[in-house]
Order: structure tokens, then C-alpha cells, then sequence
């Protein structure tokens, strides 16, 4: 096994750097730095951690355009869309700034104590193991409202964007956070499982497959430790008979082909109404020939490569089986070393891998559905259940729908997406836990009792 990881833009194939995996002595150091850290940390008054997000903030603001260009050399998003990561992250930390202090006050409960209440204490050292999908905002919207609840952080970011978590870091500490609140761990899977073994990590964050979900849980598991898993998705965008397209079919086609669909919340699997198919699938395809595709550092770039060779390969695979099926290829299907055309695959039914597993690429199935309640009924059919979004103008009959669909999200008449405001997060084979919100700042604290009589 390599002791080094090598990055690599995705677009060009060009190595970008070369970073030591840390060693088993430097790793028992981080953990103890983490756990001093905390020590002190949590003793600060909770005015004087929020105090810290503005700093945090406009270094973001400042240091955008390189932030976004990192971003874009190391995992191929769209220049656009980098940006748009880092100020999403200014949004989230804005929003934390703001209302920390009130989700994090104690909460009175009228008993027949004397005073009754909730206090939210921190719990120490907390793991997040993130993706390289959204190098910067998966790993901000963790750690941001984690720390300013009074933990520390350890960061085993995705080893392709090893500069982005470099970076990350460099960040809290410029920002004013004590040396050692934030920290990486270059580690292998081995490091990483002692890591969560060890007595002085008190839980795990994981955003990633739901291979990975498995595997992180049963060994935090073992060792008692709660974890919050956000896992892959399958979601279903339905298309009812009567929903508006010219008014919608840009949010659709975002849904799907943003970051090249490598995202868990991304509409995979369209399923139309009857009435509606032919008019949306030609609607579709027009739309998806005006997507600018190029060069991730581009600024006009709309759509460019995935984040490496292997997983377009997978991609392919994915395609490839769904067409022995049955599928149809109506746009698309080809790939160039990471990169994979826009594709869009008709005739999907179920037991197809392009129905029952997660393309995290930008390929989209499209279903046909007899009528609603069968559209219903395909959503359904998945073991994922992070969101599904559906587009009609009766909101009246959509709403009825609302307590059929088991996911963590429904979306009528947008595309599933996060914000910092709302709570994030799935059910079934998509994880458990919620992030962002009031519900993410309280994922890692001791909800304890506090009872006077
Ligand atoms: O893979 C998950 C992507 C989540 C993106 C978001 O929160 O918007």
C-alpha cells in the first residue's frame, strides 16, 4: 500500500500534488491535540465561538476565486459551480452566526421541578469522513455548526481533494480558532477505523456511500459511538400530466446534471405521466443539447468531467447492463477517460441497474407511469430515501402524497436541494441523522437533563 496520495485534475489527467499519509505516531498526536483543544474550547463562553464565524466568513468571501479554482482542478466541477459552493457556505455560516446562540440555550421545561431544563453540552472530539462531490461544503456544514457547539474536529477528507481540506484547515486557524479545533487526518481505512475506535473520539459524521455507511457504523457500533450517515440517493422526479414545463424544465434538467450528477439529492430516475412523456422527453433532450460543455476552469463551462477515471467507468458499467435490460439510449453514452456524455436512457423499468442502484453521473432514466397513483408506487420502489420531488400544478393533490413517500425530503415543483435553514438528511439505505438547521447543531451535544427541586 502507498504511504502517499497522489492528486489529479480530472480534465487533463495532470498530477497536481503529492501528499504524505500521516503515520501512526502522528495520528495519536492529532487525537490528543483534538482532545485538549476541546478541553479548553468548550469552557468558552458560547457569544465568543459565534463571535468567530464572521472572520471565518469573509476569509471565504476574500479568498473565493482561489477557493473555487481548487475546487474545480481537483474534482472537475464547472467554475460556476465552485463559486456557488463557497458562497453557499458563506449562507450557511451567516445563518449559524445568527442563530446559534438561540439553538443552543437552555431549554426550559415546566415540571414540578423547581426549574427543569435541557442544557446542550458538547462531547468532545467528533470524526467527519467526507466526500469529494462537495469538497468545501460538505465539510463546512459538518464542522461549522459541530464546532461552535464547543467540539473539535477531525477532518479524513476524500484523498482527491486533499488540497481542499488542506485549505479548509488553514482556514479556521487564520480565522482566529485555536490551533487544533480543526485538523486533518491523512490516514488509510485501517488508520481511520482505530481512529474511531479510540477512546478520545466520542462519535462520526459520514457523507458517502452507503457501503461506507455500513462499514464506518458497524465499527462506531461496536465501540457505542452514535454516528449521523448521509448516504447515496435514487430520487425520483415525477412528472405529473399537468405540470408546467416551460416554467420548470430548467430546475429539472438542473436536478440531474449538476456537478455532472454526481450528487446523493440529484434526480435520477424520472417518472412521467403518460399524457405528458413525449412532450417532456423532446422538451428534455432539446435542453440538454444547450448544456455548454468544456473545460471545469472555463467560467461558461455548464458541465464537465467526472471527478475520475474510475467512476466514469462505473458510470458506463452502470449504462451498459441497464441497455442489455432493455434500456434505450436516446442522447449520449459515451465516455472519454472521466469524462461521460449526457445521456438520457428511456424504456427503464425496475431491475435495471439505472432504476435500483445510484448513478452518480449524469445519466438520466425516464420511466413511463400508467397514472399518478402508479407514479407514486415507482418513487417508492427504493431502497434509498433521501428525497423525491414532483412537478404539477394541482398542489392540493401533491400534498395528499406527502405522508406516502418514506424519504427525508419532498420537493413539489423544485428540485430536492439543501439550505442551511431546513433540516438535511434520509431514511432507509440513505442513513439516518439529520444535518444543518437546529436539528444539525444538536447532533453532537449531551441533550442532559437538568432537574432542581
Ligand atoms: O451528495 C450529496 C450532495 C449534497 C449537496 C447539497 O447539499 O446541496
Amino acid at each position: 500500500m502507498s504511504n502517499k496520495i497522489i492528486t489529479r485534475n480530472p480534465f487533463s489527467g495532470e498530477v497536481l500534488k503529492e501528499y504524505a499519509l500521516f503515520n501512526d505516531e502522528e495520528i495519536k498526536s492529532i487525537l490528543h491535540t483534538s482532545d485538549n483543544v476541546f478541553n479548553e474550547w468548550k469552557k468558552k463562553p458560547l457569544k465568543n465561538r459565534v463571535k468567530l464565524l464572521n472572520k471565518l466568513a469573509d476569509i471565504l468571501h476574500d479568498q473565493k476565486v482561489k477557493y473555487a479554482n481548487l475546487i474545480s482542478q481537483e474534482m472537475g466541477k464547472p467554475y460556476k459551480e465552485s463559486i456557488s459552493e463557497i458562497e453557499k457556505c458563506i449562507s450557511l455560516i451567516e445563518f449559524y452566526e445568527k442563530n446559534a446562540e438561540m439553538f443552543l440555550a437552555d431549554e426550559l421545561i415546566k415540571t414540578d421541578a423547581r426549574e427543569s431544563f435541557i442544557s446542550y453540552d458538547p462531547l468532545g472530539c467528533i470524526l467527519a469522513i467526507m466526500p469529494w462531490n462537495y469538497p468545501f461544503w460538505q465539510v463546512m456544514r459538518f464542522a461549522v455548526p459541530t464546532i461552535t457547539a464547543g467540539n473539535t474536529v477531525l477532518l479524513k477528507h476524500a484523498n482527491n481533494v486533499t488540497g481542499c481540506a488542506l485549505v479548509i484547515q488553514d482556514l479556521f486557524k487564520e480565522a482566529g480558532y485555536p490551533k487544533g479545533c480543526f485538523q486533518n487526518v491523512l490516514a488509510t481505512h485501517e488508520q481511520v477505523e482505530e481512529i474511531i475506535t479510540n477512546d478520545l473520539v466520542k462519535a462520526v459524521s459520514l457523507t458517502g456511500s452507503e457501503k461506507a455507511g455500513r462499514a464506518i457504523a458497524k465499527v462506531a457500533g461496536n465501540s457505542l459511538k452514535k454516528t449521523v450517515l448521509e448516504l447515496g440517493g435514487n430520487n425520483a422526479c415525477i412528472i405529473w400530466n399537468d405540470a408546467d414545463l416551460d416554467k420548470y424544465l430548467q430546475v429539472i434538467v438542473k436536478a440531474r446534471f449538476q456537478n455532472a450528477g454526481q450528487s446523493c439529492i440529484a434526480a435520477k430516475r424520472f417518472i412521467v405521466e403518460d399524457e405528458i412523456y413525449d412532450l417532456f422527453l423532446e422538451k428534455f433532450k432539446k435542453a440538454l443539447k444547450n448544456i455548454k460543455i468544456g473545460d471545469p476552469l472555463h467560467s461558461e463551462t455548464e458541465l464537465a468531467t467526472l471527478a475520475r477515471i474510475d467512476l466514469a467507468e462505473g458510470v458506463e458499467h452502470q449504462v451498459t447492463e441497464s441497455i442489455k435490460k432493455g434500456a434505450r439510449v436516446v442522447v449520449g453514452n459515451k465516455r472519454d477517460k472521466a469524462f461521460f456524455e449526457p445521456t438520457i436512457l428511456t424504456d427503464v423499468t425496475p431491475g435495471m441497474p439505472v432504476f435500483d442502484e445510484e448513478v452518480f453521473g449524469p445519466v438520466a432514466a425516464i420511466i413511463r407511469a400508467k397514472d399518478k397513483e402508479h407514479s407514486i408506487q415507482l418513487a417508492s420502489e427504493s431502497n434509498y430515501g433521501l428525497g423525491t420531488m414532483l412537478f404539477t400544478e394541482n398542489i392540493d393533490k401533491a400534498k395528499k402524497e406527502i405522508t406516502k413517500i418514506e424519504d427525508g425530503a419532498f420537493f413539489i415543483n423544485e428540485m430536492v436541494k439543501s439550505d442551511p435553514r431546513l433540516p438535511f438528511g434520509g431514511t432507509k439505505a440513505s442513513g439516518y441523522g439529520r444535518e444543518l438547521s437546529k436539528e444539525g447543531i444538536l447532533e453532537f451535544v449531551n441533550k442532559k437533563t437538568v432537574y432542581i427541586k
